[in-house]
């Protein structure tokens, strides 16, 4: 089912009064695949979006949707849930459903069965005749999303879906994305959430400043940048931690000691190697996360060959 190419990014470049807000940003999404485009705020991120979307058109690089080009890219296969939320407040939530669906030239009959499903689905049984000013902003954006995934689109863009859920509804969200992305639906999602993406993208593209500071599959960053951190609880002198082998840094702060280890360490047999007379109270070994190594790298602790020491 993947591997198939639907949305492909080639350095795109876009200045708001000639300072660079993104530059060089290229990176294709693929058939079935969830692709997060992930970064602080402030990072490119809706910037990127709005230009793959045509809401702004890039000073550089372009766009391709299978093999349609900028100005030809039929929108009605394609799904935005953009980063500004709101509908029209006075309308039903199956009106507004409808709405979009019509939109996008979807049979009417058929959206309303899917509509009804889905407001089923995300605990929002019994409410289409609800006008949208009566529901709480988790409730709005449960719509929305529908309204972006109403007409079975090929490739779906979502800036920032969890923002402003709460934990169950951010489950939910993510529940639907990957059986959505399991239908063969293309997934583009934006987060500075980075843990809740951890978990959800098959690849991922990290942006910072503009510009890109990593991509690959979760499996591939995994495996060049998420080295182990060993955690110990216990009185111990710097000297005798450095006897450890593949530590490549260490952070002290009174008993508790961060050992950060290199990629390819075997956690068996390093704790074999360990020197005699080190203090363990407690003890724990942890990948390091999306997070950790994304403010690693912005903060130049980090590149891709290794930790850098302190
Ligand atoms: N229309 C605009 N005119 C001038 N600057 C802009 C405009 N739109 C965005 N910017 C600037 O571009 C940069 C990137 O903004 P963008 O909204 O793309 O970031 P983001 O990664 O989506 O951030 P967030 O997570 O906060 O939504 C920011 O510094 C922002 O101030």
């Amino acid at each position: 089912m993947s591997g198939e190419i639907v949305l492909s990014v080639n350095q795109l470049g876009k200045s708001f009064k000639e300072k660079k807000i993104i530059e060089n940003i290229s990176f294709d999404v693929n058939k079935g695949e969830i692709m997060a485009i992930l970064g602080p705020n402030g990072a490119g991120k809706s910037t990127t979006i709005r230009n793959i979307m045509g809401i702004m058109y890039p000073d550089e690089g372009s766009v391709t949707f299978h093999h349609y080009k900028a100005g030809t890219i039929p929108r009605h296969k394609i799904g935005y849930l953009p980063e500004e939320r709101g509908l029209y407040k006075s309308v039903s939530i199956m009106d507004i459903l409808l709405y979009f669906a019509e939109l996008k030239d979807y049979p009417v009959a058929k959206a309303k069965q899917r509509a009804l499903a889905y407001l089923a689905k995300f605990g929002l049984e019994g409410k289409e005749k609800t006008s949208i000013e009566e529901l709480s902003k988790g409730m709005g954006q449960k719509v929305q999303f529908i309204a972006a995934i109403i007409h079975e689109p090929e490739l779906l863009i979502l800036d920032e879906p969890f923002s402003g859920l709460d934990p169950v509804s951010q489950e939910v969200f993510k529940q639907e994305i990957k059986d959505l992305a399991n239908k063969g639906t293309a997934i583009l999602l934006s987060s500075h959430q980075m843990n809740l993406v951890e978990e959800l993208c098959d690849r991922l593209y990290m942006i910072h400043q503009g510009s890109k500071v990593l991509s690959g599959t979760l499996a591939e960053v995994k495996k060049d940048y998420a080295n182990f951190k060993c955690s110990i609880h216990g009185d111990n002198e710097t000297a005798l931690l450095e006897k450890i082998p593949d530590v490549q840094r260490i952070e002290q702060n009174g008993k508790q000691s961060i050992l950060y280890l290199s990629v390819e360490v075997d956690i068996p047999q390093w704790l074999k190697q360990w020197p005699d007379g080190i203090q363990v109270e407690e003890l724990s070994i942890d990948r390091t996360t999306l997070h950790e190594i994304f403010i690693e790298i912005a903060t130049g602790k980090r590149t891709k060959e290794g930790v850098r020491h302190a």
